[in-house]
């Protein structure tokens, strides 16, 4: 490694360009054989071996087609950026996201990837990223998201649009103030309670039975706990998830599956005339959101019955440890001189819903996913909560000195982002900065430009990050300089003073766990409030094991990156405390 690994462990640029070996290291706990794509094809544009074709799989008739497309509809259209090729088999059966990384590194961090008559700018730097999530956000919408989205969340915060979002934004932020979070401390633990008084109860079963461990999905355990949680700290509402079923739960999974499915359908097939009644899918989904939808007005209408009007400084300060409900629908209803309609009303609370609900259980996967597979950093995590916890619940306060699980939370959340992937429309033409190693004089875009900001490849870039594919929670610890490069500030936790996570600001847009600039996530102290106590209640009485080897784990992706047959854990009661 050059000499700037040296002086710059925290975030390292590589001057070595050949990382074809480090990547997926042998020993690497992200290497996962099975679901690596295994072969595809490239033509690569702005090479110097122009047209060169690396073939690994024979290119089918739909990729020639659609190369032939490409190059007539849209090759010239994005100026000189180099440009990548997809083939149309690239879409499929394997996550897009794992491409797009490996023509990261063969095109650089600002590249043209075209599929048949569609082009897409993918970034994969900091320095563009900030220039588009911050300096220059309201240049850019949600373009394709929002198509996808706003049938489900309408006018909510992500698929809004400009007007309706700098309104409704001013009113949901200030929901999320400090003694929110601290009430929504107390309801994390007791959610987390519920789940691990599950699992007690499994292994007491177990142990009647001579046996000392149990098998578990805990993906879907950790989906159960979070749609409880989300439920509760955004509407009061206890789906009860973990230990039943019923028709709201299912009515609210069958609509995340559907979400699911349009981010990754590439046909817009529910915006075909009569599809809501012809298509039975499209059929079950109206069904599904009737029923989440009814629930919903159910709720507001009971808010709404039950207002007591507020200044918001007055709102902050109530007693939210000692109240019934300390919703944010509660927050909202309540606050003075906002008369939201029913349906602004339910569009915000649908899109916290799902903004909330998988990405969270999403971190937790990963988590465990990585913790298994690092027996030493399971223990020194469960070293810190028997110091920091002991037997006891966590609360804010503990979370202030559970300092390495924080990092495990924020380490998950740089190897599996969720979103992998922040979508933007230019709004108008843009000039973009060239990024490090990219054109000096930028990239200009013109008006309708389809942009995939990359976090996954920011996240694991070799130029900004020292052994980016390994685990090491430590390396938030070591603060660094830029090392000259210019436009980027480096890492720096005192740009964010009392931060308890790392952030964009810290690493200026390196680590983008919750995006950046305007339309950062609004709920991202609930969020990682919210993993942090889980893991600490999960990790405080129990050991967990991956069932089968961890390439068994297949990774599929749509707004998150998930399993694909859920995780299979094996759990049993902690063997040992550690002093
Ligand atoms: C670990 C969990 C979470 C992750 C990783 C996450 C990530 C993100 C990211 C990356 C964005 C920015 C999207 C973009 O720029 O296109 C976002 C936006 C958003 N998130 Fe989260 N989120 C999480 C949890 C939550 C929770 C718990 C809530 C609500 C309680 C929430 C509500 C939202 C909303 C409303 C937006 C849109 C903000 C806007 O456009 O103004 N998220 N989230």
């Amino acid at each position: 490694m050059a000499s700037a690994a040296n002086s710059c462990p925290y975030l390292v640029v590589h001057r070595n360009n050949d990382f074809s070996s480090s990547r997926f290291p042998s020993n690497s706990t992200t290497s996962f054989s099975n679901s690596k794509p295994k072969g595809f094809s490239i033509r690569c544009q702005s090479s110097t071996n122009t047209d060169e074709t690396k073939t690994t799989k024979p290119t089918n008739l739909l990729d020639n087609a659609s190369n032939l497309l490409t190059n007539f509809l849209s090759g010239g259209k994005i100026g000189s950026m180099p440009t990548a090729e997809g083939a149309v088999s690239d879409l499929f059966g394997k996550p897009l996201f794992f491409s797009l990384y490996d023509w990261f590194l063969e095109h650089g961090s600002v590249y043209k990837l075209a599929f048949g008559p569609k082009a897409f700018v993918v970034i994969s730097d900091p320095i563009v990223a900030r220039h588009i999530l911050r300096e220059n956000a309201f240049s850019y919408d949600k373009g394709v998201l929002a198509d996808i989205l706003e049938p489900i969340m309408g006018k909510g915060l992500i698929p809004a649009d400009l007007d309706t979002w700098k309104l409704r934004r001013r009113v949901i932020a200030p929901g999320f103030h400090a003694l929110y979070l601290e009430a929504m401390a107390k309801m994390f633990t007791d959610c987390s309670l519920r789940m691990t008084t599950k699992f007690e109860k499994l292994l007491d079963l177990e142990a009647s039975r001579g046996g000392t461990k149990i098998e578990l999905e805990l993906e879907s355990e950790f989906s159960s706990l979070a749609l409880d949680i989300i439920g509760l700290g955004v509407f009061n509402y206890d789906f009860g998830s973990v230990t039943k079923e019923s028709p709201i739960i299912k009515a609210v999974y069958g609509t995340l599956f559907e979400a699911e499915h349009r981010s990754t359908f590439y046909v817009p097939y529910w915006k075909i005339p009569l599809a809501n009644w012809l298509v039975p899918r499209q059929r079950k989904f109206q069904t599904d959101l009737k029923v989440i939808n009814d629930c919903l007005d159910g709720l507001i209408r009971n808010a709404k019955e039950t207002r007591e009007e507020a200044d918001v400084e007055k709102l902050q300060q109530r007693d939210y440890l000692n109240t019934k409900d300390a919703s944010l629908l509660r927050f909202l209803v309540d606050m003075r001189g906002i008369d939201a309609d029913d349906r602004q009303l339910r569009d915000d609370l649908m899109t916290m819903l799902i903004a909330g609900h998988e990405t969270t259980a999403a971190v937790l996967t990963w988590a465990v996913f990585l913790l298994a597979q690092h027996p030493s950093k399971m223990r020194k995590a469960q070293a810190e909560i028997d110091t920091v916890l002991g037997q006891g619940r966590t609360t804010i306060e503990a979370i202030k000195k559970l300092e390495y699980l924080r990092l495990i939370v924020v380490e998950s959340l740089r190897l599996y982002p969720q979103p992998p992937l922040l979508i933007r429309r230019s709004l108008k033409p843009d000039q973009l900065p060239g990024g490090y190693r990219g054109n000096k004089d930028g990239y200009s875009i013109p008006a309708g430009t389809d942009i995939f900001v990359s976090v996954y490849n920011l996240h694991r870039s070799p130029y900004f990050w020292d052994n980016p594919d390994d685990f090491e929670p430590e390396r938030f610890q070591r603060q660094k300089a830029s090392d000259g490069i210019e436009g980027w500030a480096g890492f720096d936790p005192s740009r964010s003073p009392g931060a308890l996570y790392p952030n964009e600001i810290i690493s200026d847009f390196a680590f983008l766990p919750f995006g950046g600039g305007p339309r950062k996530c609004v709920g991202d102290q609930f969020a990682l409030m919210e993993s942090t106590i889980a893991l600490a209640m999960l990790l405080q009485k129990f050991d967990v094991n991956l069932k089968g080897p961890p390439e068994s784990v297949e990774l599929v992706t749509g707004a998150t990156i998930h399993t694909k047959n859920g995780m299979w854990c094996q759990l049993q009661k902690r063997q040992s405390n550690y002093p």
